[in-house]
């Protein structure tokens, strides 16, 4: 049995043992709806779900708090899955083991390029796999691209909300800070990756080998263009960050049951 998190208004899920729950993420088994909006931080899947009609907490284990909802009355499932690739694809496996098809990241990422500002959405059309767990997959030359019809759903739902947002490649880097090793922000920044972040590679590549669909939309939280990317240039929580935030999970839920309702698979 898995009890709700302190304060939440969420009442516990019925589990009915230790076999009907998934081991890592403690979701059900079975039965999940094939929608999935994907977060890092379990915070945030908080606020999110908190969007959502007949909200229920389905699954809490480590990092990984999972919710299911209605939005404009279609199902869909809210989770988090912790910073990082490797156990992002945790929460990817079971997800996906449990019924979902369609996952949409709604994350944070460091811009680098000064023309995509503080509070812009990046909208991932592939991603580097610098992620430290999808070469552990497939070989490195497979692709880590996202469904085509995901990043278009996402960029129509962004101009109804009059989000600012840009499309293209994402770096994904498992390494948050920098240490003795020289990184290759001054070649990403001249290839135009627009910017870094610390799960989508996975996800697509997690996606691309299941035949599942996905796609990330990403706030951006600070100009990570600079070799000094360390805990005292970010600033994740500043107001503009924390208001895009807010703005972009209508955006990311809107994409959701668009994807829903065009019925295209992978
Ligand atoms: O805001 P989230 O979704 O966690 O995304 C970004 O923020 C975390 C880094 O602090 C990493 O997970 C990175 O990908
Ligand atoms: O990985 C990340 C995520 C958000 N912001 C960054 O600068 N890097």
């Amino acid at each position: 049995m898995t009890d709700a998190p302190i304060d939440s208004p969420h009442p516990p899920y019925p589990a009915e043992g230790v076999a009907d729950v998934l081991p890592v993420t403690k979701i059900p088994r079975r039965g999940l709806p094939g929608l999935a909006l994907v977060v890092g931080d379990p915070a945030r899947a908080d606020a999110v779900a908190s969007r959502l009609a007949e909200v229920r907490l389905v699954g809490e284990n480590r990092e990984y708090r999972t919710y299911t909802g209605s939005w404009r009355g279609v199902e869909l499932v809210v989770s988090s899955h912790g910073v990082g690739g490797p156990g992002a694809v945790c929460l990817f496996a079971e997800l996906a083991e449990a019924g979902v098809h369609t996952f949409l990241r709604f994350g944070t990422a460091g811009s680098l390029r000064r023309d995509i500002g503080d509070g812009d959405l990046v909208i991932a059309e592939a991603a580097v796999r610098d992620d430290g767990v999808s070469h552990q997959l497939v070989h490195p030359e497979y692709p880590a691209f996202a469904t085509p019809e995901a990043t278009l759903a996402l960029a129509a739902a962004a101009r109804t909300h009059d989000v600012a947002h840009r499309r293209g490649v994402v770096w994904t880097r498992a390494a948050f800070s920098p240490a003795v090793l020289t990184l290759p922000i001054a070649q990403y920044t001249a290839a135009g990756v627009a910017a870094i972040e610390m799960e989508a590679s996975a996800l697509f590549v997690f996606a691309g080998l299941r035949g599942l669909r996905a796609g990330a939309a990403l706030v951006v939280d600070g100009y990570a263009g600079n070799d000094d990317v360390d805990a005292t240039t970010y600033a994740p929580h500043r107001q503009i960050v924390v208001d895009a935030v807010r703005r972009g999970a209508d955006v990311v839920l809107d994409a959701l049951i668009a994807l829903d309702e065009s019925g295209v698979r992978a």
